[in-house]
């Protein structure tokens, strides 16, 4: 039978109510209306305010063409989930809004497993959404929750904070020029001589990003700011930078990017001559797609770095400082980086 409209949500994405609950979310998650009103019910924890966030990818914009259903759903919820970690919020529910130029069971069985994957990971809830027919595009809108004091704002680094990193940063460049099939002419014999699992790792980084959920609850109270990297390290830096500016003038930061967090990848990339280095700085400071959280901590919290990587079992790292002299100094093992970077990802330049 021909799959409509409310036959494909009812197959995909309308999950079956458990017993005891009214929606079907399981015991414990604050929905008291999901999918099949004209909206969804949430419930708050008393005492925090809504994390509200909305990120639409794009075919061909956001994902190749060739990217599969199963990791173009994941990547729609990873994405905005990395919103809420970076705000230190608690995801409460997400909704979809999916645009289909067609009504293919495979793939939308795909696209359902690779969202509900992740979504069940994290134990969020899908609530609602919309579905249209058209070129393909999805919306997901995150909701989530935080007590209003212990958001992570972007507006509250202090000259003299440390500027740090989770994860590793240029995976997902380089998994995208792999996707392509754009690996750099000067590049191209050390990307060849990857192993295949390094590649695939570039390839799954690009494609299925983790969002740091349990970091982002974990800096509550602890960093100064926070935001994720989805446009490229230095792009965003400037963007925490420029809301953390307060009366004295815009704020600046020194970096040392020798202690970028690199996967073995991108350190052999970096150790395979001056070509090598300058991609791995590009891929790692200014194409994207990371999703890693970019923080900032004042100084006598770093001791509390170690233990909490540790537990979180995730690469923390300290890349610089925030300075009170403007703008971006650069420095490769102590000397002014003599590289000219991409300025990061940007929609209509
Ligand atoms: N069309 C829009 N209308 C209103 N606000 C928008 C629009 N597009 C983006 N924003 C807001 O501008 C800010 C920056 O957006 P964006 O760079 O997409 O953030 P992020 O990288 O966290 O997704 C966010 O606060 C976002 O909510
Ligand atoms: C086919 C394809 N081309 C390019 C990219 C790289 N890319 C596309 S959008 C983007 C940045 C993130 O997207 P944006 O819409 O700016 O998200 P936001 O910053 O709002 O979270 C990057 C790195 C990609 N992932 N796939
Ligand atoms: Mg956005």
């Amino acid at each position: 039978m021909a799959l409509d409209e409310f036959g494909l949500i009812r197959r995909y994405f309308q999950r079956v109510p458990s017993a005891g609950t009214d929606t079907g979310a399981g015991a414990g998650v604050p929905v008291r209306l999901g999918i099949g009103d004209d909206a969804a019910l949430l419930d708050l924890p008393p005492g925090e305010s809504l994390a509200v966030t909305t990120d639409t990818l794009v075919a061909g914009r956001h994902f190749p063409l060739t990217a599969t259903a199963f990791d173009i759903g994941w990547k729609a919820l990873a994405v905005n989930l990395s919103d809420l970690a970076a705000m230190g919020s608690r995801p409460q529910g997400v909704t979809l809004a999916l645009t289909l130029p067609e009504a293919d069971p495979d793939w939308l069985a795909g696209l359902s497993a690779g969202f509900f994957t992740l979504a069940d990971a994290e134990g969020v809830p899908l609530i609602g959404g919309d579905t249209t027919r058209g070129p393909l595009s999805l919306t997901v809108t995150a909701l989530g929750s935080v007590p209003p004091a212990l958001a992570l704002r972007r507006d509250g680094a202090r000259p003299g904070d440390l500027i740090c990193v989770s994860g590793t940063l240029g995976d997902a460049g380089l998994g995208l020029a792999l996707a392509l099939d754009a690996v750099p002419a000067g590049v191209a014999n050390a990307v060849t001589g990857l192993s295949a699992a390094a590649r695939d790792h570039a390839l799954a980084r690009l494609h299925r990003p983790s969002p740091r959920l349990a970091l982002g609850l974990a800096l509550r109270g602890i960093a100064t700011a926070a935001m994720d990297v989805s446009d490229g390290l230095l792009q965003d830096l400037g963007h925490l930078l420029a809301a953390s500016a307060g009366t004295g003038g815009p704020l600046g930061a020194r970096l040392q990017l020798e202690h970028l967090p690199l996967s073995s990848a991108l350190t052999a990339l970096a150790g395979s001559g001056d070509a090598g280095r300058e991609q791995m700085l590009a891929w790692a400071l200014a194409v994207g797609d990371d999703y890693e959280l970019l923080f900032t901590l004042p100084p006598a919290a770093e001791k509390r770095l170690p233990a909490l990587a540790d537990a979180l079992a995730l690469p923390l790292a300290c890349i610089g400082r925030v300075t009170e002299a403007p703008g971006l100094d650069l420095r490769w093992h102590g000397q002014v980086l003599d590289v000219a970077l991409p300025g990061g990802y940007r929609h209509f330049s």
